[in-house]
């Protein structure tokens, strides 16, 4: 350690990194995996990248990991500043999971937690939950011909999961007009945010990449056009009653920042707030709803396990976590083997830097986490890369996971420490609602008689299917 003091990590040099990572040609920045896994074997648990300006450094290890997002506090809870057009579609950095460790991130993530995610809100957005899942099935059912063609469940299943977190987001049922133009407005920012980073040197690129910079001002413009009126819909008319439970725009609208001299947040800031509620949560369980499916059609042995355990329940709004320990166990499995995030937001060094494992981390530094790593750790995992939900029942070595992290790290899906996903309770509940419902009402089989569904890893925003689940779908008789 002494030895590594002041010095940054290992790591390629530039030049020969950016040459392997176009080699790759990936869509996104976030594509890294790969090349990253070449680069640890070589240099170790910590790397450092440098790349385009910025610091970027890597941690692969899971105890390493564990020491500097838990146990280290807030020593990294700060976010890395924020380049464009992700700037443009925050509001600066006004989003929770971009803004600087520090108050107002406390206070907006605080009104997330206590008022939309609150456990209470669970039973006021079951009807939302069952009128999505009721229109999914029919469309499933009516694309696939009851069984006699192969259909494709992630555009339906966005166009459904869409309808709830509306609802939930902003209070509004939407017909399929406004539902698909907002939802085709979301992927285009998620991917203008995640993609390659055009616009790190913002004064010469701007001017360089006009057209594109052009193209994501009209993307927020029209943004507000749709989301203002709806929030300001909100703002006249409070009442809200058991059709119409309180959204997480009518908090927003609420809230006051004290370290501001308690002004309200402005309509960008809200506009902000509610386009990171659907984009956090839309993107991930949809993936990771995606990916179990697939792992059921190819294991039709567990998905009839599942079958006879949601059969059995009288309801599935899954509030007792005991009644369903096998759904249970097959969702943990999906997200311990398919991650819907690689790696984490990036994290950066609250204050003027700090250490890992004896090297230094300036200020400003990228920190990234690699999850899919963890959950396929084979020092932690056996047959990593098989897919076996037994492993969290009884007597398994995942049984009681935490999958917080806060005691350990085995698999931290939702990531650890104080930037955790505030919403892993939801996320979790939403990826076993539909998984449950959607084996429950249908059987699921392969897209054409003994046929294997192909598991190839694509990254994206998050990383998808690179070949999207087609299977056919078959109304369950008993
Ligand atoms: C299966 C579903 C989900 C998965 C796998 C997931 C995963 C994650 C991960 C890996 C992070 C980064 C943590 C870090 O940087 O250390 C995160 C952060 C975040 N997620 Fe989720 N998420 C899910 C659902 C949701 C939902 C439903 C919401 C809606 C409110 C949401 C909102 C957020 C926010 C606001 C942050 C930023 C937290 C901060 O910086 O303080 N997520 N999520």
């Amino acid at each position: 350690h002494k030895k590594r003091q002041g010095r940054l990590p290992p790591g390629p040099p530039a030049l020969l990194f950016i040459a392997k990572f176009l080699a790759l040609r990936r869509r996104s920045a976030l594509g890294l995996g790969p090349l990253l896994r070449g680069l640890h074997a070589r240099y170790g648990p910590v790397v450092a990248v440098r790349l385009l300006g910025t610091t970027r450094v890597f941690v692969a290890d899971i105890k390493l990991a564990h020491r500097v997002l838990v146990k280290g506090g807030a020593t990294f809870a700060d976010r890395p500043p924020l380049a464009e057009p992700a700037g443009l579609f925050n509001s600066g950095t006004r989003g929770i999971s971009n803004a600087p460790y520090g108050s107002y991130w406390g206070l907006v993530r605080r009104n997330l937690a206590a008022q939309a995610l609150h456990p209470s809100r669970d039973a006021c957005f079951a009807p939302a939950r069952r009128h999505a899942r009721d229109a999914l099935v029919r469309d499933l059912l009516g694309h696939g011909r009851d069984g006699a063609a192969a259909v494709a469940l992630r555009p339906l299943f966005r166009r459904a999961l869409f309808e709830l977190l509306l609802h939930m987001t902003l209070g509004v049922k939407l017909g399929p007009e406004m539902l698909d133009e907002i939802q085709e407005l979301q992927q285009h920012i998620v991917r203008a945010i995640s993609g390659f980073p055009f616009f790190s040197f913002p004064a010469i690129t701007k001017r360089l990449f006009r057209q594109r910079w052009a193209r994501y001002v009209a993307l927020r413009r029209r943004q507000e056009e749709i989301f203002l009126p709806l929030i300001h819909a909100r703002r006249d008319d409070r009442a809200t009653d058991e059709e119409d439970p309180p959204c997480y725009a009518d908090s927003l609208l609420s809230l006051r920042i004290s370290a501001e001299g308690g002004r309200p947040l402005t309509d960008a800031e809200v506009v902000s707030l509610c386009s990171e509620f659907l984009n956090g949560a839309a993107d991930t369980t949809l993936t990771a709803v995606e990916w179990i499916m697939a792992e059921l059609v190819n294991h039709p042995d567990m998905q009839s396990k599942v079958y006879e355990e949601v059969n059995r329940a009288d309801r599935l709004e899954l509030d007792d976590d005991q009644s369903m320990p096998y759904l249970k166990a097959v969702v943990l499995e999906g997200l311990r083997l398919h991650p819907p995030t690689n790696i984490l937001i990036p994290h950066a060094a609250y204050g003027d830097g700090a250490e890992i494992d004896g090297y230094a981390v300036p200020k400003g530094t990228e920190v990234h986490f690699l999850v899919s790593n963890f959950g396929r750790d084979e020092t932690v995992w056996t047959a990593a890369m098989e897919f076996r939900p037994e492993r969290f029942l009884d007597g398994g070595e995942g049984h009681g996971v935490d999958v917080t992290g806060t005691r350990e790290i085995k698999m931290i899906p939702f990531g650890a420490g104080r930037r955790m996903c505030p919403a892993y309770r939801l996320g979790m509940l939403h990826v076993e609602y539909f998984v449950g419902s959607l084996v429950r009402e249908l059987e699921w089989l392969p897209a054409a008689e003994g046929e294997v569904v192909d598991m190839a890893e694509e990254l994206d925003f998050t990383t998808v299917m690179k070949h999207p689940l087609r299977a056919r779908v078959v109304p369950r008789t008993t």
